[in-house]
């Protein structure tokens, strides 16, 4: 595996709090990392840390091999940070010249603008720029270097929905080249779309660390329905590899442990079934299930 950054041991304390406890994860190049976690639960500690604006009490950041630091001035690294500071009597264009004016190897500009689309308004101020459009000139500045790691912290929380159509396209365009994205979000349909692997943290720690479908299958389970005359929730209940059922009317709704035996049983049992219905658990359950003493639920 070639590494694009390891973190090991990880700990950062805030007086009593402990915002990261022993946070480990090495991502290889041309991964899509997303971070979940409900609030407080040490994404954006975490990403300080990858990104070394914040030293950690105990562990190691390893980004290429070297310290984050290098991999930021070399342009390898690049980051669009919530509300990262941009000067509001510059203009895109200036800035992305600014940006470009740093690294030997900078992305050419209509480039920049194309990814990030910014072309409509590059010749504003950004004092007058809406907090969407802000964001995709972070976006725009995050690319100047041409970097093989970009460290986002909910890029699309500015965005409406055709700009963060656009905004994954984007992504999705420049981790098909190879490069490697680690993204923070509270929006769990952006992780199951657009990453290959989620990390889930809560309270400082990882509580999970796969494929999508690995992590969704944490919580076991899945929950058959199916129309079932006659049916009372006793007898349901009853059945081979049922946790536990509801019935409303002729409707039947039975949680499963063992969906596979569940079936053959109702419907040796009720050979009238119908309309029957099999769905595994998604993101969000297993989101829900392992993050359970949290408080936020997300969107
Ligand atoms: N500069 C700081 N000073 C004191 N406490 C902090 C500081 N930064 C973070 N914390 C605390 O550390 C914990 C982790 O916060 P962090 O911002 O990393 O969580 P998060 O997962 O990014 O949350 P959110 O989803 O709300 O952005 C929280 O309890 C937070 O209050």
């Amino acid at each position: 595996m070639t590494e694009a950054f390891r973190l090991s041991g990880l700990v950062k304390r805030y007086g009593a709090v402990l915002a990261v406890d022993r946070v480990a994860m090495t991502v290889a190049r041309g991964e899509v990392v997303a971070l979940l976690g409900p609030n407080g639960a040490g994404k954006s500690t975490t990403i300080d840390l990858l990104l070394g604006l914040i030293t950690p009490d105990e562990g190691q950041v390893q980004v290429f091999g070297g310290s984050p630091r290098a991999a930021l001035d070399s342009g390898r690294m690049a980051a669009m940070v919530q509300n990262g500071f941009l000067l509001r009597d510059l203009t895109p264009a200036e800035l992305v010249e600014l940006h470009r004016s740093m690294f030997a190897e900078p992305l050419p500009v209509a480039e920049i603008y194309a990814r990030a689309g910014i072309g409509d308004f590059a010749g504003r101020r950004c004092g007058k720029l809406s907090g969407g459009q802000l964001q995709r000139v972070r976006h725009a500045v995050a690319l100047a270097g041409d970097p093989e790691l970009l460290v986002l912290d909910e890029p699309t929380a500015a965005l409406d929905v055709d700009a963060r159509r656009s905004f994954w396209a984007s992504m999705r365009e420049f981790a098909g080249s190879g490069r490697t994205v680690l993204f923070a979000t509270h929006y769990l349909t952006e992780a199951e779309d657009y990453a290959d692997r989620v990390v889930l943290m809560r309270q400082g720690n990882v509580v999970a660390d796969g494929p999508v479908a690995q992590v969704r299958a944490k919580v076991t389970g899945r929950t058959l329905r199916a129309i079932v005359p006659g049916a009372d929730e006793w007898a349901l209940s009853a059945l081979e590899g049922v946790a536990s059922a509801r019935v409303q009317g002729d409707r039947a709704e039975l949680t499963c442990a063992d969906s596979d035996r569940t079936i053959r049983a109702l419907l040796r049992e009720f050979p009238a079934a119908s309309a029957i219905e099999i769905t595994a658990a998604g993101l969000e359950e297993a989101f829900l299930a392992l993050t359970a003493d949290a408080q936020e639920v997300p969107r």
